[in-house]
């Protein structure tokens, strides 16, 4: 059996290890933080020995995958990187800070391994990624959601979430602008940034619409191969709006594809 660290205990942590059952692959620890141990167990079990950091442990996992947010990516996840074990993460958005980009790139390149960065909650990056090659000229992404999944951001500054009746913008610009306002709305963004024109040339629109099915994602990107517009809508993890299901899959997925013969 291939082993597995998890770093958070949230929704998408539990999807993770939820579906790890019958796989080559086993959660061999958790990182938590000190005194959420009780909701760390509570969330995935008693099974899955708890830990605080990579220092903890003198046997290592053949994977990290980091399921907590922006911040634990640089902390936990680098100290992993930097220690040999190659990192999964969704914290996409991390990566519009610089300082977080090179320290992770050097926390890899140190520990001679790799940062993977799941899909997430969007496709098509396979795409966008090939066309960078012919280059690309535009790229456009639109993130919709219902206003319940704006709670607690930016967003409440912005406009009046139960007053709204309409779709309301709540960020135009660039996808770091997005990524560092809606560290836990925009990852979307960032990942249409890093496979395609990159965090300052990539423009990104943020909306909420009390209209709003699900978490609508929308990439138009035009370039030498062509154009395209690809769009999701996606339904949300039970419990928690802001966060798509298909990012959790995504994740479990990119574990799946590490072990597999053959890998599309
Ligand atoms: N790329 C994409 O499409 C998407 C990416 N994401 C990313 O995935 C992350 C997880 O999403 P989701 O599961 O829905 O979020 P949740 O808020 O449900 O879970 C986050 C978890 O991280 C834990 N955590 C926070 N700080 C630390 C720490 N220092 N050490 C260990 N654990 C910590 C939290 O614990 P505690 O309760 O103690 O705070 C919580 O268990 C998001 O933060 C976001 O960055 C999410 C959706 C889509
Ligand atoms: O889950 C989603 O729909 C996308 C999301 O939160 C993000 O981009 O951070």
């Amino acid at each position: 059996m291939r082993k597995v660290a998890v770093i958070g205990y949230g929704a998408m942590a539990t999807y993770v290890v939820r579906h790890l059952q019958g796989s080559p692959w086993t959660p061999s620890h958790c990182v938590v933080r000190k005194g959420r141990e009780e909701v760390a167990i509570t969330a995935l079990g008693a099974d899955i020995p708890l830990i605080y950091g990579a220092d903890d442990l003198t046997k290592l996992p053949d994977l990290v995958v980091d399921c907590a947010g922006h911040p634990c990516l640089l902390g936990h996840g680098a100290a992993f990187l930097r220690r040999g074990v190659p990192v999964l993460s969704a914290s996409l958005g991390a990566l519009a800070d610089q300082d977080t980009y090179n320290g992770l790139q050097s926390a890899a390149q140190d520990g001679q391994t790799q940062l993977h960065l799941a899909s997430g909650a969007i496709g098509a990056l396979d795409a966008l990624s090939a066309a960078k090659i012919g280059g690309l000229d535009e790229v456009r992404y639109t993130g919709v959601k219902p206003p319940q999944s704006w709670r607690g951001t930016k967003a409440e500054a912005v406009v009046d979430l139960d007053a709204l009746n309409g779709p309301a913008t709540l960020f135009e610009g660039s996808a770091r602008g997005a990524a560092l306002n809606y560290p836990k709305n925009a990852n979307v963004a960032a990942a249409v940034a890093l496979a395609g024109l990159g965090f300052d040339q990539t423009q990104a629109c943020l909306i909420a619409d009390p209209k709003a099915a699900g978490n609508t994602h929308t990439i138009s990107a035009k370039g030498s191969f062509g154009t395209f517009e690809f769009s999701i809508c996606g339904a949300s993890l039970p419990d928690t709006p802001r966060t798509s299901a298909l990012a959790a899959m995504s994740m479990v997925d990119r574990i799946f594809r590490q072990t597999a013969p053959i890998v599309i």
